[in-house]
Parts: structure tokens; C-alpha cells; sequence
């Protein structure tokens, strides 16, 4: 089971996800309260080894000025939460970057395809909110079927196995989930969650 754990601001949370076992870290890079600056990922990434996935997190900045902020931080992948089309996933990878896009669970069929990117994310309506959903309504999607596809929106340490198992995910993102009060981390439940995630 992949596991992103996402809203890091600190190197005490960016280490913790990543000795307990979490393979990317998300940092925010747009309106909330869980926002870093450019500068501050460049610093967090200090805490990020090799083989760890560290993505830089927008919700509708246009396409290249996502890909020119994540740069400016040092990043190569983008998780952008817009409405993308096709060619923006072209737009990413010719910038030299990854791409996870992410969908709200009451996406169109046609977002749920498979448009190339490297990871699709299926989230709640309003990103980084903490508001669960019916997950066991996508294990029957035909679209995901061996796609690398995550699933978040109010996942928990106490909840995330049963999610998957309903869902048929083959990842899963959290940030509420994990937090102590709205954009602040606690240690415990971020070891937690990976140990629940990856059983
Ligand atoms: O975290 C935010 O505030 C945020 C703001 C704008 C776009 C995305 C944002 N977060 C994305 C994530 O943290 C995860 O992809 C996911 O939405 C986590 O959801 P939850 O566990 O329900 O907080």
C-alpha cells in the first residue's frame, strides 16, 4: 500500500513520516492553513531521502505557474487539484515533472480515465477538509482497475484499513487525519496512519 502523508510544515513531521514508512510527502504551495513557502520546502527537503516522493501540492494556480513554484522548491512532482485536461498533463511532463491529479469522488467518468499521469487521486469535494466519503463507491470504477490510484478525504489511523479494503485503492493520502488541530501535525497519529495503512 502507498502512503503519502500530506500538509507537512515541520522537519520533526517530515522525519516522522518518513521513518515510519511513508513513501511521499506532500507540502502545500497554496491558500490554507497548511501552506509552506517555496524556501521552506527547499528546507524540509533536507529531511526527504532518496526514494521518498516529496510533491508539491496547488489547487487552481494555471499549470505553469504551478510548475514554475514547484521548481523554485526544488520539487518534481505536482499534485494539482483544478480542472485539468489532457493537455495539462502533457503541459507537466514536458516541463520535466510528475503529475498526481486529483479528481473529487463525484468526477465524471471521463476524469476517472487514465490520461497519462502517474498517479490519479480520488479526494472529498473540498480538499485537505478532513470529510469523509462513501469510498466503497469506486471498487467497482472499470477505469481504476490497475491504475495507481490514491484515495483520501477524512482518512484516520482508525478508518484507513477498512477504506481500502472498500475501496480497492492502491494508495492512500492523509493530512486532517493525522493532525492535532487544523495544519498542525501530531508525531503519533502520522506513525499510526502508515502502521494501519500498510498493515
Ligand atoms: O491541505 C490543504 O489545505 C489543501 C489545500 C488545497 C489543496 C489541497 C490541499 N490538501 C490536499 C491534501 O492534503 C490531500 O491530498 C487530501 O486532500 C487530504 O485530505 P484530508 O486527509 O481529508 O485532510
Amino acid at each position: 500500500m502507498f502512503v503519502k502523508v500530506c500538509g507537512l510544515s515541520t522537519p520533526e513531521s517530515v522525519r516522522e513520516a518518513v521513518d515510519a514508512g511513508a513513501d511521499a510527502v506532500g507540502f502545500v504551495l497554496t491558500a490554507s492553513p497548511r501552506v509552506v513557502s517555496p524556501s521552506q520546502v527547499s528546507t524540509l527537503l533536507a529531511d526527504v531521502p532518496e526514494g521518498v516522493i516529496a510533491i508539491g501540492v496547488f489547487r487552481h494556480e494555471p499549470v505553469a505557474d504551478a510548475i514554475a513554484i514547484a521548481r523554485a522548491a526544488g520539487l518534481e512532482w505536482l499534485q494539482l487539484h483544478a480542472d485539468l485536461t489532457p493537455q495539462d498533463v502533457t503541459t507537466v511532463h514536458d516541463a520535466g515533472m510528475k503529475l498526481i491529479r486529483a479528481v473529487t469522488m463525484a468526477a465524471t467518468a471521463d476524469a476517472f480515465a487514465n490520461w497519462g499521469e502517474e498517479m490519479l487521486l480520488i479526494d472529498a469535494a473540498v480538499p485537505g477538509s478532513g470529510e469523509a466519503w462513501d469510498y466503497a463507491s469506486m471498487v467497482d470504477v472499470t477505469a481504476l482497475q490497475d491504475r495507481k490510484w490514491l484515495l483520501a478525504g477524512g482518512l484516520n489511523p482508525d478508518t484507513v484499513a477498512h477504506a481500502t479494503a472498500a475501496s480497492g485503492a492502491w494508495g492512500v493520502d492523509v493530512s486532517s487525519g493525522v493532525e492535532v488541530s487544523r495544519g498542525v501535525k501530531d508525531l503519533a497519529k502520522i506513525r499510526a496512519f502508515v502502521k494501519a495503512a500498510k498493515g
